[in-house]
């Protein structure tokens, strides 16, 4: 315990008198006059006091301040059950107490302040914030301004905000921009605008270590700076599966307190180059082909998805590939386990201490077992596939609130390779179904789910020559942005020779553009050959790539899924 920190009085809260305790890392307070069985504590650990301010203070709608001078209020994270989702949806608690005396009560400010500043040094002083005006329902700067930017300003936070113009504005800051001074990077948008903000931190970082972000082969260095994610997007995958909730009042706190959540990042290849970095799903048939159809129908917001999925299921396409995936090791831990990644997690420290030996520092991480894999380790399957999905995390979201690999973790140093082989349409139904209840999706004959290290997709021979015939050419003129040209592609349908009608676009890791393929859609007879890869939400312009997990490249400001059942059970934290 900080005996210099410990202080302890009556306070007054409302016309009741209470005993108040800080013992550094705890603050407390406890109702006197109350008979022995009726006495409530309420106990705040101090890591999770938002600010603290002399007078009657209040921040929402809008900050009132009644100054009295032997008043003080103190502001906190207050947990509540979130109906519904699966973690704790945070809320601000706030009590205003009142003081014998003044010098009382600059005393207990002072005491509360410096403990603060003793027991989260992770803090941080001063964000990057990027909004995407166009996200999701088109609200990231409302809720930026009405819910998060008056927590930040309790907490003492400096924000620098930049509300985009263009797709990749934000990318393109943080790999060019001088960020001295910035403790981390907050997103507010979907996972497109935090896939943005993940490829311009990493290509910064790497460049700044002198690494080639195109060698499969090197250990990336793990990035300095947190990321934040404000829920403001379609599908808020990486906010669900990191916080449990889609709430940016919880996910402006978790930045608040200076949370920090290692997450493992898949790096994505094609023809010896970095094409793309993903943090939930790298999905070939199914998923990539909702993601094209669905690019079509931005106009109706979130709920493209539904409407695409439905379309997508009754075309009712299957592709052909081979799949070679380097699995991990089944001593540590298994995608059937039953178990869940939360808050804490075991496999996930135990990943840290193997890999993170010095206190956890993230500039220790030099390991490297991808080079010295032998080919021999590789296992490898062929047929005719419904989806290839290959997630970091679960990839819980809304949608599907277990996600597309329930225990998966999230930082762990592995994916989980979701193999679901041609069935009946009937039968690959029941599959989705089961991603939106408690049922296992892998209990099912043709399911097949492995934890990988690294995952390689090609097509068959015979495919290769149906893709160059039958199905999406890749026709593609490289060129650079630079020279205002662009790269085209054409696809195929059926006789049909037409451009590709997809008004994404895909932008490559390293800036250059490529025109989407994408299939003919449904108004086709012919089905085509092979599909898309939907790469976080992005659509990757190949089809055969080469995918390794990076344990624990970034951090968020985060703590993973809190669980539930402990706010049920009082082991709360009031
Ligand atoms: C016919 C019933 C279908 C029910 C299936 C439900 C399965 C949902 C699993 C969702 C996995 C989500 C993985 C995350 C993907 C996002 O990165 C991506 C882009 O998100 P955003 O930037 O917010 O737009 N979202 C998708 O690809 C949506 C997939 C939806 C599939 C139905
Ligand atoms: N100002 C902007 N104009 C157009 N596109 C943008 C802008 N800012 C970001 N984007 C792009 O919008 C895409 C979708 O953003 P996102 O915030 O994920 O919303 P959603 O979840 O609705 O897809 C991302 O790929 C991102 O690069
Ligand atoms: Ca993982």
């Amino acid at each position: 315990m900080d005996t210099d920190l410990r202080l302890e009085s009556s306070l007054w809260v409302g016309n009741k008198r209470h005993r108040a305790v800080l013992t550094g890392w705890n603050f407390n307070w406890t109702e006197v006059d109350q008979k022995n069985c009726d006495k409530k504590t309420i106990s705040v650990p101090v890591a999770e006091v938002v600010g603290v301010e002399e007078g009657r203070v209040e921040i929402l709608p809008q900050k009132l301040v009644e100054d009295k001078d032997k008043d003080f209020t103190v502001f906190y994270v207050k947990r509540s059950s979130s109906g519904g989702s699966s973690g704790l949806l945070w809320r601000l608690g706030r009590t205003q107490f009142s003081c014998p005396s003044r010098v009382l009560r600059d005393q207990w400010t002072e005491h509360l302040r410096t403990a603060v500043k003793t027991h989260s040094p992770s803090r941080p002083h001063k964000l990057l914030v990027f909004i995407n005006p166009y996200g999701g329902k088109k609200k990231g700067r409302q809720i930026y301004h009405s819910v998060v930017a008056p927590l930040f300003e309790l907490a003492g936070i400096s924000s620098h905000v930049i509300v985009t113009e263009r797709a990749n504005q934000a990318r393109d800051h943080l790999l060019k921009k001088d960020l001295t001074g910035f403790d981390g990077v907050v997103s507010v948008g979907g996972d497109g605008m935090f896939s943005e903000i993940l490829h311009g931190l990493i290509g910064r970082t790497q460049q700044e270590s002198g690494l080639c972000e195109n060698d499969p082969a090197v250990t990336l260095q793990p990035c300095p700076l947190h990321i934040g994610i404000i829920p403001a997007g379609s599908t808020d995958c990486v906010c669900y599966a990191t916080v449990g909730v889609i709430d940016p009042v919880t996910s402006a706190l978790h930045v608040i307190i200076g949370d920090s959540q290692p997450l493992d990042v898949c790096s994505v290849y094609h023809a010896s180059a970095l094409v793309r970095y993903s943090v939930s799903l790298v999905g070939y048939g199914f998923y990539g082909d909702v993601l094209a159809e669905s690019e079509k129908h931005r106009w109706m917001g979130p709920l493209r998805y539904d409407y695409s999925g439905t379309m997508v299921y009754l075309s009712n396409r299957s592709y052909t590939g081979v799949v070679q995936y380097l699995p991990a090791d089944p001593m540590l831990s298994s995608p059937r386990d039953k178990t869940r990644c939360l808050s804490g997690c075991s496999v996930c420290s135990r990943t840290t201490e193997r890999h993170f030996p010095d206190s956890g520092s993230l500039y220790s991480a030099h390991y490297s077992q991808f080079s010295t894999e032998s080919e021999g380790d590789w296992v490898s399957v062929e047929g005719r596939f419904r989806c290839v999905s290959l997630t970091c995390m679960s990839s819980s979201c809304p949608r599907s609130p277990q996600g597309l690999s329930p225990s998966a973790h999230l930082a762990d140093g592995t994916g989980d390779l979701i193999l679901v082989w041609d069935t009946h349409p009937l039968s690959f139904l029941k599959f989705l179904h089961r991603h939106t209840s408690t049922e296992d999706q892998f209990d099912l004959p043709f399911v097949e789910v492995h934890r990988v290290k690294a995952l390689r997709f090609s097509l068959p021979s015979s495919g290769r020559e149906e893709e160059a015939f039958g199905g999406i050419a890749e026709q593609s003129v490289v060129i650079d942005e630079e020279d205002q040209s662009y790269v085209e592609t054409v696809s195929r349908c059926g006789s049909q020779l037409r451009l590709a009608e997809s008004s994404a676009g895909v932008e490559m890791a390293n800036g250059q553009k490529k025109e989407n393929a994408f299939l003919c859609g449904l108004c086709c007879s012919k089905s085509p050959t092979v599909s898309v890869w939907n790469c976080d939400g992005e659509i990757l312009p190949f089809t055969e790539i080469l995918c390794r997990i990076h344990g624990q490249l970034v951090r968020l400001y985060a703590r993973g899924i809190e669980d539930s059942t402990e706010l049920r059970w009082g082991k709360g934290q009031v």
